[in-house]
């Protein structure tokens, strides 16, 4: 009981690091401070770092903080609370049908005003993974095809959704699409994507001890 109020208490301190570092990286792309508050203010952030790296992972190295289990990953890039990366995209799973939630701020703009590209394939790739982990087993994306429709707009509530298309053994074949939650209906940027559960010795060349994550 101690070790999960330990873990507990660690993931609310990580996803708290995450929401703070989140706002200043929104602050840091939409300043307009003088210069010199520019030079101090990365000064102050540089002093922050060494505390933080006295204890650090390196690759191969999961975050105690997801518990060792294959479930949580809360310094993912997508869904992270953890990763200031992240937008970070919610997702809740019914029905097999993966939706995600997420309002992208400055920090990911593209086009003026709009969202990037990349950033809308960082989701679609997410929300297709879901998709295809609701089989059993996470997998990876060896095919991701997308259209852009028109511009994702920033500040502005997003839904993400994808569903199985096609299952073939270790394959997943899904499709996914981004709108905005005011108009569901309207396709901003859609995405068909093939995953599979890697083979056992694909799984052990690719992730050696790590392998019980990911098939
Ligand atoms: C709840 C958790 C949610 C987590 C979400 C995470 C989402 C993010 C996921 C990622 O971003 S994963 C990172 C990006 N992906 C990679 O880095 C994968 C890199 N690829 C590989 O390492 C290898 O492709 C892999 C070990 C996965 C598989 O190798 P294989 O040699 O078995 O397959 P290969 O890649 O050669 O694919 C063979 C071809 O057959 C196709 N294929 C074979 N059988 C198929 C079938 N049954 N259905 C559909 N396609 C099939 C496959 O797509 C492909 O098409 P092409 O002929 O066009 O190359």
């Amino acid at each position: 009981m101690a070790a999960e109020d330990d873990l507990a208490e660690r993931r609310r301190a990580a996803r708290e690091l995450g929401a703070a570092l989140r706002e200043l990286t929104d602050a840091a792309v939409t300043t307009e401070v003088d210069t010199a508050t520019l030079t101090e203010v990365a000064e102050q952030v540089r002093a922050l770092v060494p505390p933080l790296a006295a204890a650090r992972r390196t690759r191969g190295e999961p975050a105690t903080v997801d518990g060792g289990g294959r479930g949580s990953r809360t310094y993912s890039p997508a869904v992270g609370p953890g990763n200031p990366i992240a937008p970070p995209m919610r997702v809740e799973v019914v029905d097999g049908t993966a939706i995600g939630r997420c309002t992208l701020g400055l920090a990911y703009e593209g086009p003026p005003s709009y969202g990037h590209g990349g950033i809308s394939a960082l989701l679609l790739d997410q929300i297709l993974g879901h998709v295809h982990a609701t089989r059993g087993k996470a997998g990876m994306t060896v095919k991701l095809d997308l259209r852009y429709r028109r511009p994702v707009p920033l500040l502005t509530p997003l839904r993400i959704v994808g569903q199985v298309e096609r299952v073939d053994g270790r394959w997943t074949e899904a499709f996914a699409t981004i709108s905005t939650e005011e108009d569901p209906d309207t396709v901003l940027v859609e995405a068909r994507g093939v995953f599979v559960v890697p083979n056992a010795e694909q799984a052990a060349r690719l992730f050696g001890g790590l392998e019980r994550l990911v098939r």
